[in-house]
């Protein structure tokens, strides 16, 4: 069967989109896992499903696959990427609502930007001088120095696989405080390497410096090796409401596979 797809990128997280509301992508594992291969597919750090929402309240539904193929949670940049889709597709057009495995969204679309609205955040959680918390999708959190010298996929996979969170595991991100602005790298749950950004990695990032009084003005502003992005929130001691992840979202190019 033929297959229309389109390529997405926002900040360097890249996307396989397909506008699945007729239901003519079946879900397949090993089909998710060639789509994103970089040498022998399209190349991607993940593919997003928009699909028609159960919800009338909403304007489409976000299903996300990891390039291993599975479905996981939540994915910031790639919520933002869909959104910029649904525009393209007519579904919307200054404002959307989706609902994601993480529950419901709302976003603003801008010309060079799209704001998305992420979960509040209940807890962070201390483990030393680390941080972990759930911004959609689960992120450990590491400040270190000279962040440009690090082995991301070495020390992203020791934690991601380390006996805390076993199986399910984690993303990985690692901060740097510098001058205004945080430097962010981050290893992927489900790529299983360092990709050029992550969105509910960024918003743990910011989250997690703002409650370690480690950067303390809004909105936090981030630089990953794939562009910059901003995040504002509302702060009540530990809970953070009203959470928005803001950058770039861009479709690169278009295509037809054979599934
Ligand atoms: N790239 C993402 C996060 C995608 C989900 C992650 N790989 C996981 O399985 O937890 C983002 O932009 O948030």
């Amino acid at each position: 069967m033929t297959v229309k797809f389109y390529k997405y990128q926002g900040t360097g997280n890249d996307f396989v989109m397909i506008d699945n509301r007729e239901g003519i992508f079946k879900n397949d594992t090993k089909v998710i896992q060639r789509l994103c291969d970089r040498k022998f597919g399209i190349g991607a750090d993940g593919l997003i499903l928009l699909e028609n929402s159960e919800d009338p309240e909403d304007d489409f539904k976000m299903v996300y696959f990891n390039s291993d193929g599975n479905q996981s949670t939540m994915c910031g940049n790639g919520g933002r990427c869909l959104v910029r889709f649904a525009e393209f597709l007519n579904i919307v057009e200054k404002t959307a609502i989706f609902t994601a495995i993480d529950g419901k969204h709302h976003a603003k679309i801008e010309a060079d930007k799209i704001h998305l609205q992420m979960q509040d955040v209940a807890e962070v959680k201390e483990l030393g001088t680390e941080y972990f918390l759930d911004t959609g999708s689960p992120h450990h959190i590491v400040f270190t120095p000279e962040i440009q010298q690090l082995d991301v996929k070495k020390e992203g996979a020791a934690i991601r696989y380390n006996e805390v969170y076993k199986a399910e595991g984690t993303n990985v991100n690692f901060v740097e405080p510098q001058d205004e602005i945080l430097q962010v790298r981050t290893y992927e749950r489900g790529v299983e390497d360092e990709t050029l950004s992550c969105g509910t990695g960024v918003t743990a990032v910011a989250i997690a410096s703002t409650y370690a009084k480690k950067y303390n003005s809004l909105p936090v502003k981030i630089q990953t090796p794939g562009g910059n992005l901003e995040i504002s929130f509302k702060q009540n001691g530990n809970q953070f409401t009203d959470v928005w992840l803001s950058g770039p979202a861009e479709q690169v190019f278009e295509g037809v596979i054979e599934c």
